[in-house]
């Protein structure tokens, strides 16, 4: 039985509007290649996937496309990272403006210990951004699928929420600076079921609107969801060095009803991992 059933609406999966294009990306802690020459392209306002075993380098790569790693002391990215046909690690690119401009919501929810309308309000108070300040928290907190939960306590603080609506707050925050893209290092990791259920419900409304990247350990959710899928896995070098790399990458259905690589398969079909 195939794992892959594609939502009700999702237009085709498609590459044919690139945002991302990565190419022989190698990225470096101090002296360990933790991974190697991973080259893909990521459409805009898909949905991709990146799943493989632990340890492979999925958050490694994720957090290439908004310079993250930059935070990390003796991380070094080697190869092409473009954006829209820009180089991301140009010297001249701000990545203040590059996370501005591509988000991110972790693993576990993490709002500001202040009140809901705050944690919404304090990208755009920062960026400056034009507009009645209201209207642009209402319109993430609805784009977030939070609006009817908090509209009567937008004064409560956040640390107050449950874990779910936390993680809806942490998705609405990214998106009120109006990014163009979404990344996700496993936002449901941490989450319920049901909590799951509604992030994943969220993200296909939000696909509409922007770009989305999700790292996730949970292969039918990357089936529910993804219009793309990248399977990474590691290997030992034979100097003994465990490498992360990326084995397959297509549209989510190929990966999941008819892969090309054994290892794609063997994982998917829990074989493997
Ligand atoms: N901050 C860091 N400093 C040093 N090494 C790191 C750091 N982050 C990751 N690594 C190493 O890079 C490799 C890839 O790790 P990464 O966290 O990217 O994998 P992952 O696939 O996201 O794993 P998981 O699914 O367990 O989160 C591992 O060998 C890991 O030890």
């Amino acid at each position: 039985m195939s794992l892959f059933s594609r939502r009700p609406g999702r237009p085709e999966a498609s590459l044919d509007d690139p945002v991302f294009h990565l190419s022989d990306l190698d990225v470096w802690y101090g002296d360990h290649q933790a991974v190697r020459d991973v080259t893909m392209t990521i459409g805009r306002r898909q949905i991709t996937a990146m799943i493989g075993p632990s340890g492979c380098g999925k958050s490694t790569v994720i957090r290439c496309l908004n310079r993250m790693n930059d935070l990390i002391p003796g991380a070094r990215v080697v190869g092409k990272v473009s954006y829209h046909g820009e180089n991301l690690y140009d010297p001249e690119v701000d990545p203040i403006e590059v996370r501005r401009r591509i988000g991110m919501v972790f693993q576990k929810p993490n709002p500001f210990p202040k009140s809901v309308y705050d944690n919404v309000a304090y990208g755009p108070r920062v960026n400056g951004m034009k507009g009645k300040l209201d209207d642009i928290v209402e319109e993430a907190l609805t784009g977030a699928a939070l609006w009817d939960e908090v509209k009567d306590n937008l004064k409560g603080s956040a640390l107050a929420l449950s874990g779910g609506q936390q993680q809806r707050l942490c998705i609405a925050r990214a998106i009120a600076v109006r990014p163009e893209v979404v990344l996700m290092d496993e936002p449901c990791s941490a989450l319920d079921p049901i909590a799951t259920a509604k992030i994943e419900d969220l993200m296909a409304g939000l696909a509409s609107e922007f770009t989305i990247v999700i790292v996730t350990h949970n292969m039918q959710q990357a089936a529910r969801i993804s219009d793309y899928t990248a399977f990474f896995t590691s290997d030992i070098d034979p100097a003994g060095v465990r490498h992360g790399r990326l084995v397959e990458y297509d549209a989510t259905e190929k990966i999941f009803e008819n892969p090309v690589d054994q290892r794609t398969e063997d994982y998917i079909t829990g074989r493997f991992g």
